[in-house]
């Protein structure tokens, strides 16, 4: 029996974000792991119930909770990751599909900070999926301030998502290393056609790496230190280890293991992918001044 109709799972920076502005219009609920004291906090057997789930959990986490908590039930689902599995290579669509129809879920994509969303700032979002009625259900539950639009490029938007936080990564390292506003112009619109490149050899439109999924999100993500992605490339240029920046940040930045995702998928299918390449070689102890140098050289 459905307890109520729209719910988050997942009360992170995102989920509590997503939590605000979709309560503006809708009862809405939210669970997580750990009980917190947020208005309509409810159990993760209530929020199952409800028509509309929300899933605001990191992208690596995905699997395991779907395979361990989620009863399908004829709920509709709106996924608010961006990342993919990195043991695997592969995308959240294609883990969801294991438990989840695809005319019963979408992907939502663009640039957002949580922080921004939860004061009420205005914003404009993509709501992906290959079932037109899902934007549209889901698109009435958002709140004046934020615009939807549709999309059926559910592989594109997620790729885009994904992809652009390795490139924040890249371009606080860019940042940390002072090389100036042309060297990062010149990072960000390479890093545009790299991910478009990737995206293309998974059936990607090109024109979802040019609307607010790819370069809307890219362009927000790499030029702020509001993005965790981009401090953690801050963290790397000063040459701070990895696990110290992470315990620092204590919130996900999904570019390090989506970072792992690409290296894999690019040398499996020989994909060109050079900026994410030297992100990952970083990630694993290259010097990020080697880095450049190997960049500029190739
Ligand atoms: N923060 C932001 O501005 C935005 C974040 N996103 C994406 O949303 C996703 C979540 O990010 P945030 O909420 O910001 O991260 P966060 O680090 O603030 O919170 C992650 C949440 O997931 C929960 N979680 C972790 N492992 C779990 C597991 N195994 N089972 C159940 N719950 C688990 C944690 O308890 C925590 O509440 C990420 O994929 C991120 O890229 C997307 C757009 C904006
Ligand atoms: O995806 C985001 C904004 O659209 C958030 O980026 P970070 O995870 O790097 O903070």
């Amino acid at each position: 029996m459905r307890k109520g109709k729209l719910a988050v799972i997942g009360a992170g920076k995102w989920g509590q974000a997503l939590h605000f502005a979709l309560s503006q219009k809708e009862e809405c609920y939210i669970t997580s792991r750990s009980k917190r004291d947020i208005k309509n906090f409810v159990d993760l057997e209530f929020a199952l119930s409800c028509e509309y789930l929300v899933i605001a959990i990191p992208a690596q986490e995905i699997r395991n909770w779907l395979e361990k908590n989620f009863v399908y039930s004829n709920q509709k689902i709106l996924v608010a990751s961006k990342g993919i599995e990195a043991s695997t290579g592969a995308f959240l669509n294609e883990i969801y599909s294991n438990f989840i129809p695809n005319n019963s879920i979408g992907f939502i994509s663009g640039p957002s900070f949580a922080a921004e969303v939860i004061q009420g700032l205005p914003c404009a979002l993509v709501i992906n999926s290959k079932s037109k009625k899902i934007y549209e259900e889901f698109s009435k539950f958002f709140p004046n301030f934020i615009k939807t639009y549709y999309s059926s490029d559910v592989v594109g938007a997620e790729i885009a998502g994904a992809y652009k936080n390795v490139l924040a990564i890249a371009s606080g390292i860019c940042e940390g290393l002072n090389l100036g506003n042309n060297a990062k112009a010149s990072l960000i619109s390479r890093g545009l056609v790299e991910m478009q490149r990737f995206g293309k050899y998974f059936g990607a439109k090109k024109m979802t790496f040019l609307g607010l999924s790819g370069a809307g999100d890219l362009f927000l993500t790499a030029n702020s230190t509001m993005s965790r992605n981009y401090r953690v490339g801050l963290g790397l240029a000063t040459n701070r280890s990895l696990e110290e920046i992470l315990k620092e940040l204590g919130e996900v930045a999904e570019g390090v293991q989506t970072a792992n995702a690409i290296d894999k998928l690019s040398k499996m299918y020989k994909i060109y992918t050079p900026i994410a390449k030297e992100v990952k070689l970083i990630l694993d102890g290259k010097s990020p001044k080697d880095s450049l140098n190997d960049l500029i050289k190739n």
